[in-house]
């Protein structure tokens, strides 16, 4: 969701020692040069989309795929897959590193159903005059573009609706970090390491499907 301050929640949530996983920044590594999803984009969209540099042209795509619900659809198939992988593979890095918990930083959790797959949703709200605000000011864009950025998401009040810890982010930074502070001692606490038995059960399932994942990532497949 754009503009809830949700980076300057996962900072302070690694600050914590919490492990988090954030997909924003998966979906920047894997459109690197050469990449799969990069060629897949540059196949649907063209070199349009690309800077003199060779790397994509963020603002030139950003302006296309917000614009038109097909475009953003045809970016969504060329990157999901390939986020969904690489967050996967950081799971399970942090669960072979003993994390208990690991915090999936997600935009779009609701809409690509990593929502069914979850312990606990927590959704960093502001009103949507408020987040069109941020927007506009953070980003310097038209209202027009602010708009059709938040209109590509769920609605912020439907997503409410369904968390299971809303962290209000209406009021100032300060208040926020108190209630995200509050969030990590109710229910990001790491607790009890499992059992032995436990871990030797999870263990080498894990340790394969990293490796595998791994071994993935390096071929670029
Ligand atoms: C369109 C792109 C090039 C625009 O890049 P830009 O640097 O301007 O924005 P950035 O990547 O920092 O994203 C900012 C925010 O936009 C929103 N957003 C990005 N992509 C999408 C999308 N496909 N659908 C809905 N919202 C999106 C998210 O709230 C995200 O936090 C880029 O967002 C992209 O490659 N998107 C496709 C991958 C994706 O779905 N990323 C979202 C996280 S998985
Ligand atoms: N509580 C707040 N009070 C004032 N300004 C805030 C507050 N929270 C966030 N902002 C401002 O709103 C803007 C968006 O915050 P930030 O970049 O952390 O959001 P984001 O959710 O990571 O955004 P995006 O998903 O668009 O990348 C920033 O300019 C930030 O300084």
């Amino acid at each position: 969701m754009y503009s809830r301050s949700h980076s300057t929640v996962t900072r302070q949530l690694r600050e914590a020692d919490v492990a988090v996983v954030d997909a924003d920044e998966i979906a920047r590594a894997v459109v690197a040069p050469g990449l799969p999803a990069f060629r897949r984009i540059v196949a649907a969209f063209g070199p349009d989309v690309l800077a003199p540099d060779g790397t994509l042209d963020r603002k030139a795509l950003a302006a296309r795929v917000f614009a038109d619900p097909a475009a953003r659809a045809t970016i969504n198939k060329a990157t999901h897959p390939y986020i969904r992988l690489e967050m996967l593979r950081q799971m399970l890095s942090h669960f072979l590193c003993a994390k208990r918990v690991v915090v999936l930083d997600t935009p779009l959790l609701f809409e690509s159903g990593i929502a069914n797959y979850v312990n606990l949703i927590v959704v960093v709200y502001v009103s949507p005059p408020v987040q069109k605000q941020r927007l506009i000011a953070r980003d310097l864009i038209e209202p027009l573009a602010a708009q059709q950025r938040i209109d590509s998401q769920m609605n912020i009040e439907k997503k409410k609706q369904l968390a299971n810890v809303v962290i209000d982010n209406e009021g100032s930074l300060a208040d926020t970090r108190v209630r995200v502070d509050l969030l990590i001692e109710q229910h990001l606490s790491p607790g009890l390491f499992p059992t032995a038995v436990a871990w030797t059960l999870l263990f080498w399932p894990g340790l394969f499907a990293y490796s595998g994942l791994s071994l993935f990532k390096w071929l670029k497949l």
